[in-house]
């Protein structure tokens, strides 16, 4: 196609949102006429499965839950009046939770104010508070953030480390939806220790944000922790920004949650529309369908051409992968679904992978986030006429254009700039465009089957190294691995007793391996 009719294809395909000022740019995804035409059943069916899911049916049907995100930011769509109630009534005592802590009304007892957040959670209850505290934090927040987000030993007391000397000031939020995940867990209870250490009192500081009577509930309710906020079964984890697990964290660093919320509502609105050509998560589905041969035969690169909204991509990970990447789809048939998605931001990364990207194995479509606007007050100029701004506005064309000259298509999001709307916007475009494509595949995309054989594995190998070093601490002497196993009843998990013992071994943790590392097999154990 050459120049003239490109712009051609651009001019026909783009999207505008003018309340939002947001622009989706389908052009250079090489799609025609007659695909469009052949996906319209499909998505005259996502439509409709859509707009049941919107009036609470059962969308989630293996775990038998009703599907309401897009309640949270337009409440009165919710199915009962008790719903709409709810989802007002719990974002009226956010905010007002968050305005007593930033005006000290509420404050921690040996200090004026609280000054620090520690988060702890994981998946859904991390990765839109870390992406939304990125993109949208004020330079000087009035509280400043700090994330547990893994069960890694360091990882926990780096940021111990960090708020070694304000503890005493510092909100610690458990975010877990189940409440009973074992990595924010083990991460409250690391945290209360050291909360305990600084003589402390862990529950003037807690703040609770889980389901009703959950483990973590329960347990916050018990000890009389600052505050509790509830999560809903009927909101996914990957879908949880504007419940509480993503609107107290917000609101608590001074970010308004109000625009944000109004930000998504309007998108929602937007997506709703049941013509393919003016609703953009439509137009994303379709694009997605077209490049990955509705298989994901292609991956996701989602590069950010701005600093504040690098951790989008990461919090689309999870969104997409986990809301797609299915081995069954709704009939049982084996299917084999997903989308791969990665990236990080541009120009950055023009630095790093994009020589793959152009040159290398074609296995992907890109997903450019442009801003328009390029920072808050005037720029100075780098070269006579021309500031950063220009250049990195240049660097995002150049790329688009350098990969769709070699046969490598992209998808590109214009907003006016990083802001709460525009952000409730991006997220809510995301979640429809994924609750859309599902359809078109036929696939749950609010369940999490997969997750759950790992999460069991793991606690059987916890199991076995309780029994094998009770097995181990009665022995006199030095132990084969394998006499060890056999003792233990787990001959056939020596291999998992082994990096067992050699995890311990290494924490001098009271188990002293001996003999030759490079064969295992040889090794003898004792308890020290
Ligand atoms: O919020 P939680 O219940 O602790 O769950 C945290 C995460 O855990 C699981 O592994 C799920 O796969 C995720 O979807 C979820 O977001």
């Amino acid at each position: 196609m050459d120049a003239r009719a490109l712009w051609q294809r651009y001019q026909n395909w783009l999207y505008f949102h003018e309340g939002l000022g947001l622009y989706l740019d389908v052009s250079r995804i090489r799609f025609d006429d007659a695909f469009v035409d052949s996906l319209r059943p499909k998505f005259d069916k996502a439509f409709a499965d859509m707009a049941q899911l919107e009036k609470g049916a059962i969308a989630n049907p293996d775990e038998n839950r009703m599907v309401g995100h897009y309640w949270l930011r337009n409440p009165d769509l919710a199915p009962t009046p008790e719903l709409t109630q709810e989802i007002v009534q719990t974002l009226e005592q956010i905010e007002a939770f968050a305005e007593k802590v930033q005006t000290g009304a509420i404050h921690p007892p040996r200090a004026s104010r609280f000054t620090d957040i520690i988060s702890i959670g994981i998946g859904g209850s991390a990765l839109g508070p870390q992406f939304v505290a990125e993109a949208l934090a004020p330079d000087f927040p009035p509280l400043k953030i700090h994330f547990i987000d893994n069960n890694d030993p360091a990882g926990i007391d780096r940021v111990l480390n960090h708020l070694r000397n304000s503890l005493a000031s510092t909100l610690v939020l458990v975010i877990s939806k189940s409440g009973g995940t074992p990595e924010p867990r083990n991460g409250m209870i690391e945290v209360k220790k050291a909360y305990a250490g600084h003589n402390l009192e862990f529950a003037q500081y807690a703040v609770a944000i889980t389901s009703v009577d959950s483990n973590l509930d329960k347990l916050a309710k018990d000890e009389g922790w600052l505050a509790r906020f509830p999560m809903y079964d009927w909101v996914g984890g990957r879908t949880s920004e504007m419940s509480a697990v993503g609107l107290v964290p917000a609101a608590l660093q001074g970010i308004d949650v109000r625009a944000m919320l109004d930000g998504a509502k309007e998108m929602d609105d937007a997506t709703r529309v049941s013509d393919v050509k003016n609703n953009p998560a439509a137009l994303l589905a379709l694009s997605w369908y077209f490049a990955g041969n509705g298989k994901g035969e292609k991956d996701m690169v989602v590069l950010p051409y701005k600093d504040s909204l690098f951790l989008f991509s990461r919090y689309l990970q999870q969104l997409v992968m986990e809301s797609l990447g299915k081995e069954k789809d709704l009939d049982g048939n084996v299917v084999h679904q997903g989308i791969a998605v990665y990236g990080n931001k541009g120009s950055t990364d023009q630095h790093a992978y994009v020589q793959q990207l152009r040159e290398g194995v074609a296995n992907f479509f890109a997903t450019f986030i442009e801003v328009l606007e390029d920072r808050q007050g005037p720029s100075t100029e780098i070269d006579p006429g021309v500031t950063s701004g220009d250049y990195l506005s240049g660097f995002l064309q150049g790329t688009r254009q350098a990969l769709y000259e070699n046969h490598r298509d992209s998808i590109t999001v214009t907003i006016p700039q990083v802001n709460p709307r525009t952000v409730g916007a991006l997220i809510a475009l995301y979640e429809r465009a994924v609750g859309l494509y599902a359809s078109l595949v036929n696939v749950n995309a609010y369940h999490q089957p997969g997750v759950e054989a790992g999460k069991k594995a793991a606690a059987s190998i916890l199991d076995l190294q309780t029994r094998v070093v009770a097995v181990l601490q009665k022995e006199k002497a030095p132990i084969s691995l394998d006499e060890l196993a056999e003792k233990a009843g787990a001959s056939e998990q020596i291999e998992a007793i082994y990096k067992i013992l050699r995890h311990i071994h290494a924490n001098q943790r009271g188990v002293v391996l001996q003999g030759d590392l490079q064969k295992p097999g040889s090794l003898t154990v004792s308890a020290s």
